[in-house]
């Protein structure tokens, strides 16, 4: 495997808090990577970085070998790296199909809601990716009538549409009921597996992590200070105590 991501040195200081405090990571083509750790530890902050939301006040990004670093998220979509938000980006009054479609639009440098939403071309598209998502039963809902784990699942196939062969998600599970979330978890690992996407996701649930992650960095007060398979890094005590911990409690 060779690294599609590389973060070297990644510094960001909001104020007083050093939100990346030298950051080095290799994401490696292909991997699922879990990022885990407590509030306030720095990963949102990671992937801004990384999808051009924040600028880093040092150390570089590069990209299938090409140094990304500072650039705008635009460009960098174009580049190949998509992101999930915590809480979905779905036009909530628009159907999931729509959604979809939007998306794809936007792939194809349309930004705007305004525009006619189901180009036959669009559609057939937001469908296809619709069903691999197991969505296309709900295509024609609208996506307020959502439950949790449908909605999760339909923003981040607005994700794939842009065709990322990195995505980055921050928490994909977050909201989600605890009898949703493993279905909602293999769908998605499913597609992206199937379409070759490298991901990197910010999870709070351990379980979900043991299963589906190949590797797990521990973020704490923006650092990394642990960073291996899962198996290894969830039995280790002081992730144990100071991280796992903490999240129990959160
Ligand atoms: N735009 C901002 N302005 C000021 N402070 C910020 C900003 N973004 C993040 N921070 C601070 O930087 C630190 C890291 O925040 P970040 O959101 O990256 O943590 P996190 O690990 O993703 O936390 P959580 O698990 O709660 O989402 C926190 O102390 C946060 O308050």
């Amino acid at each position: 495997m060779t690294a599609l991501l590389e973060a070297r040195g990644l510094r960001l200081a909001f104020g007083g808090v050093k939100a990346a405090d030298g950051i080095d990571l290799a994401v490696m083509r292909a991997e699922f990577l879990a990022i885990i750790g407590p509030n306030g530890a720095g990963k949102t902050t990671f992937i801004n970085m990384v999808t051009g939301y924040l600028r880093p006040q040092g150390g570089t990004i590069t990209y299938e070998g090409a140094e990304i670093t500072g650039r705008r998220p635009r460009e960098i979509v174009r580049r190949g790296i998509a992101r999930s938000f915590q809480l979905p980006q779905l036009f909530s009054e628009h159907t999931v199909e729509e959604n979809a479609a939007l998306a794809i639009a936007a792939r194809q440098g349309i930004w705007s809601p305004f525009v006619p939403l189901l180009r036959p071309a669009w559609r057939d598209e937001a469908r296809e990716l619709l069903d691999r998502f197991g969505l296309l039963p709900l295509a024609t809902r609208r996506a307020d009538a959502l439950n949790e784990g449908t909605r999760k699942l339909a923003d981040i196939a607005m994700a794939v549409a842009l065709k990322p062969r990195l995505l980055l998600m921050d928490e994909p599970t977050s909201g989600v009921s605890a009898s949703e979330k493993m279905a909602v978890v293999e769908t998605l690992a499913r597609v992206l597996r199937e379409a070759g996407v490298t991901a990197v996701f910010v999870e709070h649930d351990m379980d979900v992590v043991a299963r589906f992650a190949d590797r797990v960095a521990v973020w704490s007060q923006g650092r990394i200070v642990a960073l291996g398979p899962p198996a290894q890094i969830l039995a280790d005590p002081v992730v144990q105590r100071e991280v796992i911990g903490i999240e129990r409690h959160a």
